[in-house]
């Protein structure tokens, strides 16, 4: 017999409430309530969950609850920053994507957003020095507290070009809030207002983070490993 149904079937002799635990531990095992279970986030443990996307991961850093905890931590910090202000959360595509979202129904005020399309990578590990607008803002900034919100400042080549956009153009305040920050890599000397992790210098993928377009709906943040990019 499998060992967990034999196991439940003792806690359910025990009591009614070994009932539900067995209901909990059977449906884990066919897929059923599978979250409030999940306690073990090792790669071995991804990669037989989710299967092929994460053989090219070489480690992986954040796991979600963690990026999740850490989230909701920047959320309260910028709700006590910005009490009785509108913040304009600005969405830097397409990286930001997954952050902003997760990050704006943290922060209890009445926050607005706006997405902005820059691109210097490409499909490559390392930045052009080139940024390029590809999508810019609906809207005006004039008079408003924006918050730029990057998925990862790395060389802050991207960020300096961004600052210096978005100041020119009347806003009130600008600050920005990066999830991940990479210092060691530096070009320029630019500091976030607000970070959720510094991490080494490793190229990463997931939650928004790409190698070629690749990776992003990673539930994770993790290291891609070297053989893919010096194929
Ligand atoms: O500090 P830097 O060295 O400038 O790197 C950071 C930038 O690089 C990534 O964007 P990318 O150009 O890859 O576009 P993407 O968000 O669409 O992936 C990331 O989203 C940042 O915007
Ligand atoms: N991963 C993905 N995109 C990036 C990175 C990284 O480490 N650094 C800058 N853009």
């Amino acid at each position: 017999m499998d060992s967990d149904l034999f196991f439940a079937l003792r806690l359910t002799a025990l009591s009614q409430s070994g009932m539900i635990f067995y209901m909990l531990l059977a449906s884990e095992k066919r897929g059923g309530f599978r979250k409030p279970l999940q306690f073990s986030f090792s790669l071995e443990y991804v990669l037989e969950e989710y299967g092929v996307m994460h053989e090219d991961i070489k480690e992986i850093l954040f796991s979600a609850p963690e990026i999740a905890n850490r989230i909701q931590e920047l959320g309260k910090e910028i709700t006590r920053d910005y009490q009785g202000r509108q913040p304009l959360l600005i969405g830097i595509l397409k990286g930001a994507v997954p952050f902003i979202a997760d990050l704006m129904r943290v922060i209890d005020l009445p926050v607005s957003y706006d997405l902005m399309a820059v691109s210097s990578y490409g499909a490559s590990t390392k930045s052009s020095g080139t940024v390029r607008i590809l999508k810019d803002l609906d809207a005006a900034l004039e008079g408003r507290d924006a918050i730029i919100v990057e998925d990862i400042v790395d060389t802050g080549l991207t960020l300096k070009y961004l600052l210096e956009n978005l100041r020119s153009r009347q806003v009130n305040s600008l600050k920005v809030c990066t999830l991940l920050d990479k210092p060691s890599r530096r070009k320029v000397a630019i500091q976030p207002d607000y970070n959720g992790f510094e991490i080494p210098d490793k190229f990463v993928v997931g939650y928004g983070l790409d190698y070629a377009e690749n990776y992003r709906n990673l539930p994770y943040i993790g290291v891609l490993k070297e053989a893919v990019y010096q194929k």
